[in-house]
């Protein structure tokens, strides 16, 4: 990160200098044109290619486009072990209150004023139940409709809204110029800060308001990505307007703070920072943890829910989740998905369903796991090495290994590049697993990595190759495998991704159709019952396909019909399996 960072502000300032020796001319243009929020999504040219070949490009630039913008919502879960959906609608309403939502309507020009009424009126109901949703200044919370899932909270923000940046003379008064990470991260609800600022305007105080604008890769003439800090090319970059909490100054002598508190934002989301039984449940690909702590919820925390994730500052993520929500079913482990059936296991271990480390990240002490004291590799230690050391240590630690096979040494190399340290890992004990005996689970969920390329709101999409996005797909074909053979006979596989709607064109119906096929292949897998799959798949067409039997509709995630990018579409499948006659 901060490696990044540091090699953004470099180009940037090297830029700058180049710009104040060459000194080019700015177009001008309309100030209403450039001082807003209207961004074009560069992506990789031949995935742009193919897919406006496929969508046509109408289409596509209205896929684009809506890509560049923040999803309406934010969902909250609540844990209704603790509290109700009712009670943190009312304690999300008056935070809302407390930061000002009401009342501040000098923040941007198309305020829409719902009644106060309502608000108020539900803060003090003590009754059973609200209103479904209620609404406050350019936000509303409403919980969600489909029976059972009451728990969950839909919080609308709004946008985009226009901003006065006191343009004078075609230039707001002062400036700050985030990352597009940080960018992104604003227009979901975040304050800006010290890491994400590239750039400020000469002479900014604290106290002072300043525009907020983001510097978005370009392609560059070498046909790789950079930031192109030219003032011209923010146009239609800009993300709303702040107060500095730091002089300039101040702000390039610190690496951590807040640097502008975000008064008037361009789409209002407001940010809140907060977060069924005796089943034995595994949570393949957990991180950050927002469905395990659901199942451990749903589990009333009793039982044995084991989340796993192969990075191990995710792994940590998951721990701090499941203590702040106060749940102990959870056991957490670091383990590559694509190796979750134990390979070989001694004999000597009674009941085993997994071999662990000495470690265990376990917070309750109600799984059957069987750990043992050392099986790890000579590889699994963890060296702290200099720079200059890591080489001999290589060496060394590939000796000790006795690694015969060169997959071996390959193996070793990268457990040693991605010790703790290299990886900014945020430090603490994350206990590894081997993998887990075949049936040893009533349930797997599989919540499968996937391109992300349907995450909102998106500025740059130029890593992404066409060669990448097939990859995914295999990638997820190699984890159903494994996870299939976790599932007890009778028990539950529930897999979801998603997907992107084919449209007409035959090239794309093949690449986005996939997981589709694979999901109709994958009921045909000798541990799953054919009738046992249930998912579905719903387009923005209104076509749809679909597994479903009654009183198992509440599986299926539905579009919001109110969202512009209506071309992902969602599959959660559940598999029955070692049934064949479900
Ligand atoms: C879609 S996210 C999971 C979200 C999570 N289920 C939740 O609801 O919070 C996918 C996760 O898979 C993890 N992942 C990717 N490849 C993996 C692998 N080979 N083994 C285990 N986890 C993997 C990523 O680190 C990421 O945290």
């Amino acid at each position: 990160m901060k490696k990044g960072r540091d090699w953004f502000l470099k180009t940037l300032r090297r830029t700058f200098v180049n710009l104040h020796r060459q000194k080019p001319s700015v177009p001008k243009m309309d100030p209403a044109e450039r001082f807003c929020y209207n961004p074009t999504l560069r992506w990789n040219p031949q995935v742009e290619d193919y897919f406006v070949k496929a969508y046509g490009a109408q289409h596509f630039s209205r896929i684009s486009n809506a890509l560049t913008r923040p999803s309406c919502y934010s969902c909250i879960r609540v844990n209704t072990l603790s509290s109700t959906s009712d009670t943190v609608i009312k304690k999300l309403l008056s935070t809302l209150k407390e930061r000002g939502w009401q009342n501040n309507t000098a923040e941007g020009a198309n305020v829409r004023h719902h009644s106060d009424d309502l608000a108020e009126a539900s803060l003090e109901n003590d009754g059973p139940s609200l209103l479904p949703s209620v609404s406050i200044q350019d936000c509303s919370i409403s919980k969600c409709e489909i029976s059972s899932l009451e728990y969950v909270l839909f919080i609308k923000g709004s946008g985009p809204h226009t901003i006065d940046y006191g343009v004078k003379e075609d230039k707001p008064s002062k400036e700050v110029v985030v990352s597009r990470k940080c960018a992104e991260a604003v227009l979901r609800g975040a304050q800006v800060y010290v890491p994400g600022v590239l750039a400020c305007s000469a002479h900014v105080e604290k106290g002072e308001p300043v525009a907020v604008s983001v510097a978005v890769e370009q392609a560059g003439a070498d046909g790789g990505w950079g930031v192109d800090p030219y003032y011209s090319e923010r146009s239609g970059l800009y993300i709303g307007q702040g107060t500095a909490m730091m002089s300039r100054a101040g702000l390039f002598r610190v690496s951590e703070g807040l640097a502008v508190d975000m008064t008037s934002r361009v789409f209002k989301l407001p940010s809140f920072h907060n977060p069924q039984e005796g089943e034995k449940i595994l949570d393949m690909c957990a991180a950050p943890g927002g469905k395990t702590t659901a199942i451990a919820i749903l589990m009333k925390d009793k039982g044995e829910v084991i989340a796993v994730d192969r990075s191990h500052n995710k792994v940590l993520n998951i721990q701090k989740l499941a203590a702040e929500m106060s749940l102990k079913c959870i056991t957490t482990y670091k383990l590559d998905a694509l190796k979750s059936v134990l390979q070989t296991y001694k004999s000597d271990c009674n009941d085993a369903t997994q071999y662990g480390e000495t470690e265990s990240t376990q917070l309750s002490g109600s799984t059957s796991v069987i750990e043992k004291t050392s099986n790890s590799a000579p590889g699994d230690r963890h060296v702290s090495v200099s720079p200059e050391l890591e080489k001999v240590d290589t060496l060394e630690l590939l000796t000790n290994a006795n690694c015969n096979a060169k997959a071996d040494l390959r193996k070793n190399i990268r457990k040693i590049r991605n010790k703790p340290g290299r990886n900014n890992c945020l430090g603490g004990r994350v206990g590894k697993s081997k993998g887990f005996l075949p049936n040893s689970f009533d349930r797997v969920l599989l919540d499968a990595p996937c391109s992300a390329l349907g995450l909102r709101p998106r500025l740059f999409a130029g890593d992404e190759t066409v060669e990448s996005l097939r990859a995914h797909g295999k990638y997820q074909r190699k984890m159903f495998d494994q996870a299939v053979q976790l599932v007890r006979p009778g028990g539950v596989l529930v897999y979801s991704t998603c997907t992107i709607n084919p449209g007409e064109n035959e090239a794309l119906v093949r690449y986005a159709l996939d997981t589709y096929k694979f999901l109709s292949l994958a009921s045909q897998h000798p541990r799953v019952g054919g009738p046992g799959l249930v998912g579905a798949c719903q387009f923005s067409d209104g076509s749809r396909e679909e597994w479903l039997r009654p009183g198992e509709e509440d599986l299926v995630q539905r579009f919001d019909p109110s969202s512009s990018l209506d071309t992902i579409g969602f599959f959660i499948a559940k598999f029955n399996v070692g049934c064949k006659d479900v």
